[in-house]
Formats: structure tokens, sequence, C-alpha cells
């Protein structure tokens, strides 16, 4: 009998050392496993939005007891950035060297201008401004050209005052009395709305600036994700609402946060439904007024995207009859061989391109500058 007491026992004892063991080995598993992120050198073309994350990801439920070292970017500082300009404008060169072509000719008939028109108007620069600027070259070409100006040279003034350098660029992201800067951030869908508020930020933490993001497009869920996505990886914090919530009120809570902690800017990320103008208007409108009972909003940023053309200028209007817009973020630059755009854009909103977007590289955006920008055209 005894001899079957000790085999139970032995049963007993081997069962819990196997448990023991595999305790064990799903406790090392749920631990969470930081892994270097790419080295963000100036110059570096990174990856879209969509690269994995810094820390590998676990299931939620599994989270709890995890010690995440979260390892943050350094975002390439906004001065380096517009380098990349001429060569990603590579598809608008066909506009530069045609032009100059042209204007090299040693006869310049009427049929040469007429090309040096289609070829402006193909840019997208528009009617007016392709007028004006047929002239200004026409009327300087004949008068110094005889006394051996520089083609090039006559181009590229006259292409820089078209783009026009004395309007005011700056992004006004600084409140005033120690308050946050509000950006509000506008467009239709698609355009490149969200990514560019999470360039923006990257821009804004090059600076050293403290910043908070608003997911106020609560239409979208997956733009408050990504919104996350982008915030996470500069150390910035994303205010969100439930889906299908109201947008004015996250905006007012994020602002609210932005004031109770003394942020330097909140960047407000807007849904762009343009089902009608009306609609638009109660929305985006209530989006601001809530806003200011926190704070003034010192920059209302309109995104466009410029492979859309006339079409999308049409729709942009639309935008800056609904609220007061001071900037404009031309993105997607990168795919379009338009570069005229930026005129024409300029023109019917009155209101300056302040920013572009060059690519799908995070820090792909760019302080737009007349003169880099008329250079990069040239080639
Ligand atoms: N090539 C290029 N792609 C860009 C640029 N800016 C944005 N994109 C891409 O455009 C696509 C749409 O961008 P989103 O930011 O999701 O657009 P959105 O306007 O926020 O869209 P909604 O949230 O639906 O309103 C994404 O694939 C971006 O990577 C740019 O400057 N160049």
């Amino acid at each position: 009998m005894e001899w079957l007491y000790l085999v139970i026992a032995l049963a007993v004892l081997a069962v819990l050392a196997v448990a023991g063991g595999i305790g064990l080995v799903v406790g090392r598993g749920r631990r969470a496993r930081p892994v270097e992120p790419p080295r963000t050198t100036p110059g570096d073309v990174l990856a879209p939005p969509e690269a994995p994350d810094t820390t590998v990801a676990e299931p939620e439920a599994e989270r709890e007891h995890a010690v995440v070292v979260p390892t943050l970017e350094r975002p390439e500082r906004p001065a380096s950035r517009l380098v990349r300009l001429r060569q990603r404008l590579a598809g608008s060169g066909t506009l530069g060297r045609g032009l100059l072509g042209l204007l090299s000719r040693d006869k310049l008939d009427e049929d040469t201008w007429e090309a040096i028109e289609d070829l402006l108007l193909g840019a997208d620069i528009g009617v007016q401004p392709t007028q004006e600027l047929v002239e200004r070259l026409r009327t300087r070409l004949r008068v110094e050209g005889d006394a051996g100006t520089d083609v090039r040279t006559v181009l590229r003034e006259e292409l820089i005052n078209l783009v026009d350098p004395t309007m005011d660029r700056s992004l006004h992201v600084s409140g005033a009395d120690g308050e946050p800067g509000v950006v509000l951030v506008v467009g239709v869908n698609g355009t490149g709305k969200t990514t560019t508020v999470g360039k923006l930020a990257r821009i804004l933490v090059a600076e050293d600036r403290s910043v908070l993001l608003a997911a106020a497009d609560t239409f979208r869920a997956a733009a408050a994700d990504q919104l996350g996505t982008w915030g996470e990886r500069v150390g910035v914090e994303v205010v969100r609402g439930p889906e299908g919530g109201d947008p004015a009120s996250v905006a007012f809570e994020a602002v609210k946060e932005g004031v109770d902690r003394g942020v330097d800017t909140v960047v407000v990320d807007t849904a762009g439904r343009l089902q009608n103008k009306q609609g638009l208007m109660d929305e985006l409108g209530k989006v601001k007024r809530v806003i200011e009972k926190q704070a003034p909003v010192t920059e209302v940023l309109l995104v466009l995207d410029a492979t859309t053309g006339q079409n999308g200028l049409i729709q942009a209007k639309v935008f800056s009859e609904v609220v007061d817009v001071t900037g404009i973020a031309l993105t997607k630059l990168d795919g379009s061989a338009k570069g005229g755009i930026v005129v024409a854009v300029q023109r019917q909103l009155g209101v300056p391109v302040k920013l572009v977007g060059l690519g799908e590289g995070r820090d792909d955006l760019a302080p737009f500058d007349a003169a880099a920008f008329v250079d990069a055209l040239l080639g």
C-alpha cells in the first residue's frame, strides 16, 4: 500500500513542476520588446506613416503589466527640408525647361509666344497670371534682349514676382499672453489633411515647441488612430472623442487642455465632409466658435491637393468662404507636373501658400519659399 502512496505523491510533484515551467514561459512572453528605431538624419527619405512602430505592439489584454519604453524620434529641422524640393519637383521640370527652351530661340515669333502660353496654362498657372507673365516677358525681352540680358535671369525674376515674395508666409503658431496658438486644419477628405497635421506636429517639435493634437475628425475613426501614431513617434499627445461624436467638443477639450497645461500650440484636425455648404459652415463655424471660448484661433490652414488642379480649387473656394483661411498647405506637389497651381491658388483665394507637401515621408512637409520654388522649377 505504501508504494501506492509513494507513486501518487511522485506523480503530483511531476505535474506541479511542469505547470510551473509553462507559467514561466508565458510570463516572459508577455514583456514588451523595445525595438531600435531607424535613425532619422536630415536628407533621409523616411518610410510612410504605415511603417512599423518603434515598439512591438502587444494584445490589449496583456498590456497591463508591461513596461514599454517609447523611443522618440527627432524630426528634421524645417530649414533643411526645402533642398528636397528640387528633386521632388522633377515632374514640373518640364515647365522650367520648356519655357527656357522656347525663350532662348533666335526669333520669338507669335507661334513661340503661343507655345509659351500653352505651356503655362498646362501647368495650371491660370489664365490671368499667364497673360500677365507673357506680357512682362515680351516687354522685358524686347527692351533688354538686345543688351544681352540672360533669358534665364529674366524668367526667374518674373516667375518669382508671379509667386509673390512679399506675402507673409509665417505660420501663426503662438498665442498671446501665454495662451497656446491654435491651428485649425481644414480641407476636403483625402487631400492629406490628417497626414499634414502629423507632419506639422513634427515641424513644431523640431522647433522645440510643446504640442497637443485634437482629433476632431470624428467622422473617420481611422483618422484619430492615424494621428495617435504620428503623435506617439514624437511624444505628442492626441485628444480624441467617441467615433461619430461632436467635433466641436473634441476641439474644445483639446484647447482647454492646452490652456491648462500651458502648451505652445494646439493643432486641430477636422473632417472635410463637403456634402453641402451649409452643413460645412455649421460644423466648422461651431468648431471655431467653441475653440474661441478658450483661446483665439491663430491660423486656419486649408489643405489642398496639388494634383487635383482647377477642380480642387473650386472645392477649396467653398472652404475659404466658410472659414477665414489664413494659409494654404499644398500637398502632393511631388506627384504633380503642375507646379503652377501655387500661383493659381494664391490668386483665387487671396491667401499665401505656407507649406508644401513633398512626399509620403514623415518629414516631407516644408515651409514654402518663392525663390526656392522657382529655382526648383527651373532646375
Ligand atoms: N505623395 C504625397 N502623398 C501625400 C502627401 N500628403 C499626403 N499624402 C498622402 O495622401 C493620402 C491621404 O492622406 P490623409 O492624411 O489620410 O488624407 P485626409 O485629407 O486626412 O483624409 P480624410 O481623413 O479622409 O479627410 C495618404 O496616403 C498620404 O500619405 C504629399 O505631400 N505627397
